[in-house]
């Protein structure tokens, strides 16, 4: 199945289809005119597809090197793109050349960063494979670096060419890194869509899902496409994609790039922020348990017992949402459809404390 992603000075498809790595020669080839390739990876992707998409890239008449990053959240980072960019200008990479993302959001991510500040930006494609980066990361083009500040404080909105999604490589991934895409998948139900959450209520279980993984990677990029599509630079309608992150950010950092994962950072930030909502009587009472009771049976946490108050207090002011003293928060109306709301930071500090 291919989704077009229309926007006002790109345009680019994204092609989600079980199997489809075993052509991704003939899919760059058709993309891109015969050119130099980086391969951005990390070592665990590598040693899994990396061999695999390298010859069958070469094999379609492109010059190919790749560059493999230690696997993890620590490697989105200035320094990892420093090392690439000095990688890319070795290889004499010139502003006709491509970068290739193959690996979950972290490699996207920063991949995505090098590809739009190398030489002022060159050529990117999107292989993810994860599933957090087949449902969010691949599609809609924000790319990013954590600082010791602040998660995805650095980074840059800049579309892929295009973007290949095989389902099939989500049978290598650790359970952990299945539960935390559930989490994203969860969070477009739960902000957009009563069909994806009564499709997420019929599965018993991760295998289960797993067992439609294509069916549910095609619902959540066609959210995702019609959410960036209108919003492309994030400044009303794809605010809502960050449901549950001010807080999950917050954890991710708090814990340490890496310990808690992006995925369940954003399960406990969405049942919180949803348990602030309710009590200020903000969201009708009840919608938490029912968030709360599909990621348990996904197996995602819902709480977190080491708050450090002040590193979180502090991501507060760095999140992006954050405007003169208060943040814009996204609540839920009813499970399906979410709404903006502003808050003081005062009040949600002091939500927090309690
Ligand atoms: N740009 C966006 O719109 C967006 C959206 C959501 C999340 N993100 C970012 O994405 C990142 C999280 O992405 P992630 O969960 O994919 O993490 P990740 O990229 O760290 O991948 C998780 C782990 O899975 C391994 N892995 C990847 N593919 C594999 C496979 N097929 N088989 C076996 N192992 C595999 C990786 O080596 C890594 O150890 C965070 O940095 C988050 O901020 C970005
Ligand atoms: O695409 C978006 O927009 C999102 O907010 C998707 C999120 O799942 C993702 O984690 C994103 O990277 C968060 O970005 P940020 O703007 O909060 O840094
Ligand atoms: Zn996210």
């Amino acid at each position: 199945m291919k989704i077009q992603l229309t926007l006002p000075h790109h345009a680019y498809q994204l092609w989600i289809e079980t199997g489809a790595l075993s052509q991704v020669g003939t899919w760059v080839k058709s993309l891109w005119t015969p050119q130099q390739i980086v391969v951005i990876t990390d070592d665990t992707v590598n040693d899994l597809y990396g061999d695999q998409v390298v010859q069958a890239i070469e094999k379609a008449g492109f010059k190919v090197s790749l560059y493999a990053i230690p696997a993890g959240e620590q490697s989105k980072s200035l320094a990892s793109a420093e090392k690439i960019y000095q990688f890319m200008a070795e290889q004499g990479m010139t502003r006709k050349d491509g970068v290739i993302a193959l690996g979950g959001g972290v490699v996207g991510d920063l991949a995505g960063f090098i590809a739009s500040t190398y030489m002022r930006g060159i050529h990117f494609l999107q292989i993810p494979t994860t599933l957090l980066a087949q449902v969010d990361s691949s599609v809609g083009g924000k790319t990013a670096v954590n600082t010791a500040t602040a998660k995805n404080l650095v980074g840059t909105f800049a579309q892929p060419d295009g973007v290949l999604i095989d389902s099939n490589t989500l049978q290598t991934l650790e359970p952990r890194r299945v539960r935390e895409g559930i989490a994203e998948i969860v969070k477009y139900a739960a902000i957009k869509s009563t069909d994806l959450w009564q499709l997420l209520d019929s599965f018993l279980d991760e295998a289960d899902l797993l067992a439609h993984a294509t069916e549910v990677i095609a619902a959540c990029c066609t959210i995702k496409k019609e959410v960036v599509q209108q919003d492309e630079l994030d400044t009303g309608e794809r605010l809502q994609l960050n449901f549950g992150h001010t807080i999950g950010h917050a954890l991710e950092q708090n814990a340490g790039y890496g310990v808690v994962t992006h995925g369940e950072g954003v399960a406990i930030g969405m049942v919180q922020i949803s348990q602030i909502a309710e009590q200020k009587q903000e969201m009708p009472q009840g919608t938490t348990q029912l968030l709360k009771e599909m990621l348990e049976k996904f197996h995602l946490p819902t709480d977190y017992a080491d708050w450090n108050e002040a590193t979180l207090f502090e991501a507060l002011s760095h999140d992006k949402k954050t405007n003169g003293g208060s943040i814009r928060i996204i609540l839920l109306e009813k499970i399906g459809q979410a709404k903006l709301k502003k808050m003081p930071i005062e009040e949600m500090k002091d939500y927090l404390k309690k």
